[in-house]
């Protein structure tokens, strides 16, 4: 079982120390959280990166608003944050309400400031292996296999979701060439979706050496499905009402208790992906930070 929590603490403390160094020149990492109505994920995740950001050393500052924001206002207070020079990193928490155009908040954060690596320009890089800020949850998963040493190069890898912010820059940094600008996995990707048959799905897992599970569906990955010694990275959060104490519990897409005794890897939900996700977020700000202009 890899520990994403044990993980995330090496990264802190490289995070730790960069952000230490930038503070003595007087440049220090600020992170600005933009954060609209109430969806629950998007408030864990918030209050998970303040404290992140606290410990490292970092400031950070959450603005809210309500579902009643206009896109415009949101444009108005993007652009005050991009001119803001006490600001290194600005991301806006996703979803938001349907009367927003996602595409056109996210290409509204300067491209440099964008540690959620959304913006269009960011995409472009990611897709083309120039070096970029990655996207967080991508990052972590990337981390997390290279951590754990988990072989990529002409592995199989089953990516079960192909959403752009997630399924999708996993899939490109796993397929990507190794020698380019921004080094990729050299693994051979396949990208499951809603589309795919089940059948298909079980086939697919059962020749795939890593399997990443983003779909959102708990309990979509079964022991039965995979390959003996597999290596499983569960990215799905998903809160499940427990049936004997009615309590919400947290499980990602794995059967996990059945899958930790076939799988070489697991990471669990929670403790996986999660708070790997927040530590890379706190990294794009001090990469934001260092490559802010000083004069
Ligand atoms: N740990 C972390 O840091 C983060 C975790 N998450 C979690 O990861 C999961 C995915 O997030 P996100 O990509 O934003 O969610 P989306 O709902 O945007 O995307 C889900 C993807 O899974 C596909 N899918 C849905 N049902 C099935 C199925 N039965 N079989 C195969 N594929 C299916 C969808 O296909 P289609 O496009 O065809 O509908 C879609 O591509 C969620 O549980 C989310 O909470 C998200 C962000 C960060
Ligand atoms: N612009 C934007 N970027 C995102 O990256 C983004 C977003 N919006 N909206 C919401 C989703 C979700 N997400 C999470 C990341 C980490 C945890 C996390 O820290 N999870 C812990 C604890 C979770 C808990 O206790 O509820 C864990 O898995 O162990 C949760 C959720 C990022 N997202
Ligand atoms: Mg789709």
């Amino acid at each position: 079982v890899v520990s994403g929590r044990e993980l995330a603490r090496q990264i802190h403390k490289e995070v730790q120390s960069d952000t230490a160094k930038l503070v003595a020149q007087g440049n220090r990492p600020h992170l600005s959280v933009i954060l609209v109505g109430d969806d629950h994920a998007s408030h864990t995740y918030m209050r998970n990166k303040a404290r992140a950001a606290s410990l490292l050393g970092m400031s950070s500052s959450t603005i809210f608003r309500p579902s009643s924001v206009s896109q415009e206002e949101m444009l108005e207070l993007i652009d005050k944050f991009n001119r803001d020079r006490s600001i290194s990193g600005l991301l806006v928490q996703l979803p938001l309400p349907e009367h927003f155009s996602e595409r056109a908040i996210c290409n509204a954060v300067a491209p440099e400031k964008d540690v959620d690596g959304f913006h269009i320009v960011n995409i472009g890089k990611l897709c083309l292996d120039q070096r970029c800020m990655v996207p967080a949850t991508a990052a972590a998963v990337w981390e997390i296999i290279r951590r754990t040493g988990i072989e990529t190069v002409g592995k199989n890898v089953l990516v079960v979701g192909h959403s752009k912010n997630v399924g999708m820059p996993i899939a490109m940094l796993l397929h990507s060439d190794r020698n380019h600008e921004r080094p990729g996995g050299d693994a051979t990707v396949v990208m499951a979706h809603r589309c795919t048959p089940l059948p298909r799905l079980k086939e697919l897992a059962s020749l795939a050496d890593i399997v990443i599970a983003a779909a959102g569906v708990p309990h979509l990955i079964t022991a039965d499905i995979l390959k003996e010694g597999a290596a499983v990275i569960d990215v799905g959060i998903n809160r499940l009402q427990d049936p004997v104490t009615g309590k919400l519990r947290l499980v990602g897409d794995v059967d996990f208790e059945a899958v930790k005794e076939k799988a070489g890897f697991i990471s669990p939900v929670p403790g996986g992906v999660g708070p790997m996700a927040v530590a890379m977020v706190m990294k794009n700000t001090v990469t934001a930070a260092k490559n802010a202009p000083t004069y």
